[in-house]
């Protein structure tokens, strides 16, 4: 079986955990708590430069979304952050401390988790396997399942299927079960609609609203509506820069100032 960030390597203690949920809930009354930090971040596969100086930061509790054309570095740098594929100049911190030069295990040990485009669900594991396995060594297992089947009561109702007989929403739903188990304070989702009949991009986005009043999420969505909608604040992308950034509040996703880089 392959593993996947968000279930490897042993977890925070319980109170860190518990003391991380505490600040971000509280963070936009006292003050913000910056969990990530990317400045000047330049990577590259072999030859070919791919990001061109990405800052960016995600503070506690908050929704970002990264956005933009195919290919622009959207999902590079969400493997950036996770040291998948490790940048050669600039810095990324997660709670002041730098993550580049670590292993991935390493980053996903710091509560990191990643619910890659694919999703990496096991298909021929049930839905309640699925869950199971992702729930960190140490952890209180009924207690973290029960807390996701009531976040997600549908993976309740399908526990003994087969993940891979589930529908597309239904294993988006799943990956990000898995996330939650995990002892993340991060979730970094790439491409969470993609490839998903209108009518069940609303149901995983409800799953994304669900999971965003647990954790922090960096969303990487080519669905503008999608993310704008979940999202607190927003970055675009484009060739491997930064080239926007704003609160989601004072943009609609038919604004030109969007468009312009979203648009073929
Ligand atoms: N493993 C790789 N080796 C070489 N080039 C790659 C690799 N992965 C991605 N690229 C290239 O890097 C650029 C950025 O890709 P990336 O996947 O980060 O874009 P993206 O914004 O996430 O777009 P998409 O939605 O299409 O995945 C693209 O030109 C892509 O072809």
């Amino acid at each position: 079986m392959t593993s996947t960030a968000a279930e490897t390597g042993p977890p925070p203690t319980e109170t860190t955990r518990e003391e991380s949920r505490e600040r971000a809930a509280i963070a936009p009354e006292v003050a913000a708590v910056t969990l990530l930090e990317l400045e000047d971040v330049e990577t590259y596969y072999g030859e070919s430069h791919v990001l061109e100086g990405v800052t960016l930061s995600v503070e506690a509790g908050e929704v970002v979304a990264l956005v933009g054309r195919n290919g622009v570095g959207k999902t590079t740098t969400l493997r950036s952050i996770l040291q998948l594929t490790p940048p050669r100049e600039g810095t990324i911190t997660y709670r002041g401390d730098e993550l580049v030069g670590l292993e991935p295990h390493e980053v996903a040990e710091r509560g990191v988790g990643w619910i890659p485009e694919d999703r990496r669900i096991f298909s021929q594991l049930t839905v309640a396997e699925n869950v199971r396995v992702a729930v960190p060594d140490g952890a209180d297992t009924g207690q973290r399942v029960a807390t996701v089947y009531d976040t997600f009561p549908i993976l309740e109702e399908r526990r003994d299927q087969e993940a891979g007989t589930l529908s597309g929403g239904q294993q988006q739903m799943l990956a990000l079960a898995r996330g939650l188990v995990g002892d993340n304070d991060l979730l970094l989702v790439d491409e969470p609609s993609e490839g998903l009949a209108p009518q069940i991009v609303a149901d995983v986005a409800e799953a994304l609203a669900d999971a965003a009043t647990e954790t922090t999420l960096l969303l990487v969505e080519q669905n503008l509506p999608l993310a704008l909608d979940l999202a607190d604040r927003f970055y675009v992308l484009d060739k491997g820069q930064v080239v926007d950034d704003g609160d989601t509040a004072d943009v609609s996703a038919d604004d030109e100032r969007l468009r312009r880089y979203l648009s073929a």
